[in-house]
């Protein structure tokens, strides 16, 4: 049994077609991201997922239950990373652990969770008192501290700096390793490529391509641009292998010193699917 089996799936807002019929499978133990600009729909479809809102059509099975209507033994088989925990912001970041870790039948020890994202030192602090970035990484404990065999993350590292994002992409991977599945939306087409086993572009609403990081939309295909100066002026070729003319190159004697190889970004690739590139 797959770990998120959508066929279909449409979510119309008062006469607004946000979600226009996609078809997703996420298997067991995948990172699986969803990417697309602003107002693409991937929250929307995230929440339809969680039980969180309710589908206008279409087939979803999300651990082998329909979403809209599966009970409380099957919230607590999965991990949600809320938006928002201001309603709490008078409790300890530990306090807030412990309670949200009381709701689950098996849960990880709010110690053991800190440290997992990195809030050990500020186990003592009320919540008021963090950062925004230290906020999110509370969201996080809280989704991850019911053990739950699937987790949506939904932009999770907004407003983390540089290092604690990579904190996190170790996490997803320890996470990943357990078995736990994850699916994640995010804006940072380099967190999609660190993290995910594959991932599908969303866009008005509808999926418009579906791959894993190296291959999505024709990027395995796209050849490399090979760069170098010669006496002086840059000159550049695009080849499908480089290992050719590289290899004339050396035979010609050519000064390779600022050679270089690139190939399209996940970003370039991306932007061009959503019509964004140049
Ligand atoms: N509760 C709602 N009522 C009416 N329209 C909504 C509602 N929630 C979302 N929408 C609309 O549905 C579309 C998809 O929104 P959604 O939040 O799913 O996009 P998203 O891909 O998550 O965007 P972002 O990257 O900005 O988070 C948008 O046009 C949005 O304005």
């Amino acid at each position: 049994m797959d770990a998120i089996e959508v066929r279909g799936l449409r979510k119309t807002y008062k006469g607004h077609e946000a979600v226009r019929g996609i078809d997703l499978t996420v298997t067991r133990g995948e990172v699986f991201a969803l990417l697309g600009p602003n107002g693409a729909g991937k929250t929307t479809t995230v929440e339809i997922l969680e039980g969180h809102r309710r589908r206008t059509d279409g087939v979803a099975r999300v651990l082998g239950e329909d979403p809209g209507t599966a009970g409380r033994a099957w919230r607590a088989r999965i991990g949600v990373v809320l938006q928002d925990t201001d309603d709490a912001a008078d409790l300890t970041v530990t306090e807030m652990v412990r309670h949200v870790a009381s709701l689950y039948p098996g849960p990880r020890p709010a110690a053991e969770v800190l440290d997992l994202v990195g809030l050990t030192d500020k186990h003592k602090s009320k919540i008021r008192a963090l950062s925004g970035g230290q906020r999110r990484r509370l969201d996080v404990a809280l989704g991850i501290v019911g053990r739950p065999e699937l987790l949506f993350l939904d932009e999770p590292t907004t407003g983390f700096d540089p290092a604690a994002r990579r904190q996190f992409w170790d996490l997803i991977r320890a996470l990943a390793a357990e078995g736990t599945t994850i699916l994640l939306t995010t804006h940072y087409l380099e967190e999609a490529e660190a993290l995910a086993d594959r991932l599908a572009v969303l866009a008005g609403g509808l999926i418009v391509a579906e791959g894993t990081p190296a291959t999505l939309g024709g990027r395995a295909d796209a050849g490399a641009k090979v760069a170098w100066r010669e006496n002086g002026m840059l000159r550049e070729e695009q080849v499908a292998d480089p290992t050719d003319l590289i290899r004339q190159l050396v035979k010609a004697e050519t000064d390779l010193s600022t050679l270089t190889v690139t190939r399209p970004t996940l970003e370039d690739i991306y932007l061009n699917l959503i019509g964004a590139g140049r």
